[in-house]
């Protein structure tokens, strides 16, 4: 049976009625091409004949390249046109592989027939003449890139000329050029490879990260060979363009919805290697705001249990929120996949972490409580008490503890030192008895504690602990902790009484994560081959403290990697939120240092609005302003519910709402009970953005004024990581804005917005 590629497609969509059409025809050309209704028909005096006509309806015309290669035909699908201009596109579409890097791509017959640039003599003598004002030296020889490296690398030699020759007044500019430049490659993979170039990434590194084959075909005349040229269009970095459909319904996604999404068929060389590559043992993939990690783990999570369907996949995250996203995106990456909820059962079970100890506790009952020798997982984690603990401690515990303990110093009177204490020394640690945590070690906290004070601070755990007992009761770090103890134990027994529930455990968001949890994720697992995939970016942490994997049992030791392009945003919009994270320094997962180099995006969009008014009044007009002109836009107009409203708490979030309706503008408060609807723009903190994207986003009241007032009220030496968490909330929020990011603050901006606006 004939086999549909899709190969790069003109810009400009197709009408409904058009786009079913065309599915129809591609549906029977996968059937049979010798359909007569087909007019399947190559074009007198085409470039390449290998390109076919095919008739779509009375006036529409696809435009194909017919591969036969070894076995059965294959249709490379170029688009649909009007009758003549199919002809004219047909005429000069070639495929071709690329003779430098056997890479296949799609090319107009003028730009291959065009000579390769004359590369300079090296022994010219004319003396230089002195200009009067000195030219910028061009960007990329300035950084030991030539022309002849770039056609080296395979780059169309027209384009390559610009590349090498762009220059401007400051390297900011001139990367800019290059990077619209690279937005007119006709290949991805040129396009890609000169975004790297751009923000300086080494020409080794160039090409190893698209996958580059180091040489061309042997033979010159490959192009012609059909078996040859199907292997080229398999090549990671022709996949860019390039993809070989599935089955047809996959095929029906993409040719009859505007919002199929790119993620699910084009990824990048690197994405593809981190979903498919099979790994010795736990692996973390680090990345900037919007380089696609998700998509990488939505995708290793179908090729895992593709590999073997009786493998019992977990893909969990922080929160429900975000794992009810990652279930619709499995869903349309493959609606065959079987997606459940049953904890150990083959296919891939998504949770967010808590849901999965929650499951584990109610399964697991057994063992919470002592039994022979055995304390039960319940004692071994908070010392003896009642085994209930499915219900759900009061936040307000913490606060009525600390009241019962006069001798604290003032200092560490604060909810927030408490958790941070609980959950990151205590808990991980099974601290149960006062000369444990007398004795216990406290690397990475902040503040030093006396022996007096730690036993205070005991006074205080302990009071917490009696009251969530006398309530039946148990925070989620604790419902965490007792769950990795309890699947240890099941493990660990002599007779093993329950296997792990996992083979293979998949993470988003995993510098959120608490020793807790990350114990948790540990144990769901046997430790092997594939065993965990954490996917993280310690500058989007807004919870919790620093950790480091190796001291919760995961193993990295060399297999990590970092994705850099991101496809969400707008060079203008990252540079913004790159600067919002200044020059501090951040720790990743491996306690190193986590940078921002290489970080990059392939678009250009308007400018970043960055506007201080007089007051809170004021703000909300100019929100209700600029939300009305992207949704009345007469060129593009923007649906109000891909408009984000961001805020820093619920409160000024209902206020907003009701500014904003002041002004005509009818938005809605999202959070976890208050579903987005149609229509509205969504006004949400910007806690609950993490993970979500918008086109186009409002950070609002971002003032000095609205600085969080809680850092002030922590231990002194927790401060600094509270400001960081800070500064990482609002690059968390900025990366939510694919086209369009407006920051609006009253006043004077907050300290952690950058001083200048790109
Ligand atoms: N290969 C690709 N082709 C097209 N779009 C892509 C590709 N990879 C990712 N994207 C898009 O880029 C955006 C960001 O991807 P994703 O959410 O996976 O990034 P992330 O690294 O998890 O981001 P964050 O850390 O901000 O949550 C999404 O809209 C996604 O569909």
């Amino acid at each position: 049976m004939p086999q549909i590629i899709l190969g790069p497609q003109p810009k400009k969509s197709l009408d409904g009625s058009v786009k079913k059409a065309v599915f129809s025809f591609l549906e029977k050309l996968q059937a049979d091409d010798t359909a007569p209704g087909l007019h399947i028909e190559p074009i007198n005096g085409s470039h390449d004949p290998r390109v076919r006509t095919g008739r779509v309806s009375e006036f529409w015309r696809a435009v194909l390249v017919k591969v036969q290669g070894g076995g059965d035909a294959h249709y490379v699908y170029l688009g649909t046109f009007a009758h003549d201009d199919a002809i004219a596109f047909a005429k000069t579409a070639s495929v071709r592989i690329n003779p430098r890097n056997g890479i296949a791509e799609l090319i107009q017959a003028d730009l291959e027939s065009r000579p390769e640039p004359s590369l300079p003599e090296a022994t010219d003598t004319t003396p230089p003449q002195p200009p009067t004002v000195p030219a910028p030296e061009p960007l990329l020889p300035r950084r030991g890139v030539s022309l002849a490296d770039l056609l080296e690398l395979g780059i169309d030699p027209a384009l390559a000329e610009r590349a090498a020759g762009v220059a401007a007044g400051t390297e900011t500019e001139a990367e800019d050029l290059l990077l619209d430049l690279a937005g007119q490659a006709e290949a991805a993979w040129q396009g890609n490879a000169l975004v790297d170039l751009a923000v300086g990434t080494p020409l080794a590194d160039v090409a190893a990260k698209l996958a580059l084959p180091a040489e061309g075909p042997a033979d010159p005349a490959a192009s012609s060979d059909d078996s040859l040229l199907l292997e080229a269009l398999q090549q990671p970095a022709a996949r860019l363009d390039f993809h070989f459909f599935e089955n047809n319904e996959e095929l029906r996604a993409a040719i009859e919805d505007d919002d199929f999404g790119k993620w699910r068929v084009f990824l990048h060389p690197e994405q593809r290697d981190h979903a498919t590559k099979a790994r010795n043992g736990s692996f973390r993939l680090s990345g900037g705001a919007g380089t696609g990690k998700t998509v990488v783990l939505v995708h290793r999570a179908r090729h895992l249990a593709r590999r073997d369907p009786s493998a019992r996949i977990i893909l969990t995250t922080y929160n429900r929120t975000l794992a009810g996203q990652l279930v619709e995106q499995l869903r349309t990456l493959d609606p065959e996949l079987p997606v459940h909820e049953n904890l150990g059962a083959p296919g891939v079970f998504v949770g967010g972490i808590d849901q999965i100890a929650r499951k584990v506790l109610q399964r697991g009952t057994a063992r919470l409580l002592a039994g022979g020798d055995s304390p039960g997982s319940v004692a071994t984690v908070l010392g003896a008490r009642t085994a209930e603990v499915l219900g759900n401690t009061a936040n307000a515990r913490w606060d009525q503890a600390i009241a019962m303990v006069p001798g604290l110093p003032a200092e560490l009177r604060s909810p927030t030192f408490f958790q941070a204490e609980y959950a990151t020394v205590v808990l991980p640690n099974l601290v149960t008895q006062r000369d444990q945590y007398l004795r216990v070690r406290r690397p990475g906290r902040g503040t030093a504690l006396s022996r007096p004070l730690r036993t205070a601070v005991w006074d205080v755990i302990e009071a917490y602990r009696a009251s969530a007992a006398a309530d039946a009761t148990t925070d989620f770090e604790e419902k965490a902790m007792i769950a990795a103890v309890d699947l240890d134990a099941a493990a660990g027994a002599v007779v093993r009484s329950a296997p792990r529930p996992a083979d293979h455990v998949l993470v988003d968001e995993g510098q959120d994560l608490t020793p807790a949890r990350l114990l948790l994720l540990r144990a769901l697992a046997e430790e092997g081959p594939d065993d965990l995939f954490l996917a993280e970016d310690s500058q989007q942490r807004i919870y919790g403290q620093k950790i480091v994997l190796s001291r919760y049992g995961i193993n990295i030791r060399g297999r990590s990697r970092r994705l850099t392009l991101n496809y969400r945003t707008t060079a203008q919009n990252l540079r913004y939120a790159v600067g919002v994270l200044a020059n501090e320094q951040f720790v990743d997962l491996d306690d190193e240092s986590a940078t921002v180099a290489g970080y990059r995006s392939a678009r250009s969009g308007p400018p970043v609005i960055a506007e201080g008014l007089g007051s809170l009044a004021g703000e909300y007009k100019e929100a209700a302003e600029l939300v009305r002109s992207w949704i009345e836009s007469p060129e593009r107009p923007t649906k109000p519910e891909n408009i984000g409203l961001l805020v820093r708490d619920r409160s000024s979030g209902n206020r907003l709402v009701t500014g904003l309706a002041e002004h005509g503008v009818d938005a809605r408060f999202v959070g976890s009970e208050m579903p987005a609807a149609p229509g509205k723009p969504v006004v949400m903190t910007m806690h609950r953005s993490k993970g979500m994207e918008f086109s186009k986003v409002v950070l609002f009241d971002i003032s000095e004024s609205s600085d969080p007032s809680w850092i002030s009220s922590l231990p002194e030496a927790e401060r600094a990581d509270a400001r960081l968490r800070d500064r990482s909330l609002i690059y968390v929020a900025a990366t939510r804005a694919r086209d369009e990011l407006a920051i609006l603050w009253k006043g004077s901006p907050s300290q952690v917005l950058p001083a200048t606006t790109p």
